[in-house]
């Protein structure tokens, strides 16, 4: 497995490895032993899978509060999307900072999203399917929203995309208050 930085130190690139042969590929999607040794420990206890119609579907952006914080581990199992993390601690120095990062079914990358982020995507193709790891229980009364157009985030997006309601109503990032504080390591 192959772990890269991005620019938020605490959101990493993962890209295991895909064992080609005459019938396809075998590829080891989660391995808890690897992510130790990368210094990646981090309990995940529920997978999420969302496939979405049609190209141009958001998600986002989402985030569950303290003491339900969910950090991600994501993946695309079919077709590709635009996944974007968003530093919502405050007092880090990368408050408010996103990274995007294209995960596809050809790429097998996946993003890990540490708690104190929100989540979201934009789907790039028809019938796309998100498959992800998250390391607290849903909680609908701790899950939250900042609108997916108030972080300065470039979706590369020419039209409107297709929102729920809830994401199409959710508050801006200037109006947030978020319940996410940075700690120094
Ligand atoms: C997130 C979630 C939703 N649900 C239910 C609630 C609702 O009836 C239905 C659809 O929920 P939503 O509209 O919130 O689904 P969706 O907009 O796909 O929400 C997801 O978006 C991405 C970006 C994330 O990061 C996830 O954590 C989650 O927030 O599924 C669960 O049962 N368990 C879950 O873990």
């Amino acid at each position: 497995m192959i772990v890269k930085q991005t620019l938020l130190p605490d959101v990493l690139i993962l890209e295991p490895a895909r064992h080609g042969d005459s019938r396809g590929f075998f590829s080891e999607s989660w391995n808890g032993a690897r992510m130790s040794e990368a210094g990646i420990d981090i309990p995940f206890v529920q997978d999420n899978h969302s496939m979405s119609d049609a190209p141009g579907t958001l998600r986002g952006l989402h985030f569950q509060s303290p003491p339900y914080a969910q950090a991600k581990l994501v993946r695309c199992g079919r077709g590709s999307l635009l996944d974007v993390a968003v530093d919502i601690r405050k007092g880090s120095p990368t408050f408010g900072k996103w990274h995007a990062e294209t995960l596809s079914f050809e790429n097998g990358r996946q993003l890990l999203i540490p708690a104190g982020f929100l989540h979201g995507f934009l789907t790039l193709e028809p019938m796309t399917e998100i498959i992800y790891k998250c390391s607290d229980y849903y909680n609908a009364g701790a899950d939250g929203a900042v609108h997916w157009d108030s972080c300065g985030i470039d979706w590369g997006l020419k039209s409107a995309p297709l929102l729920s309601p809830k994401d199409a109503n959710a508050q801006r990032l200037s109006d947030f208050d978020s319940p996410f504080d940075w700690e120094p390591k």
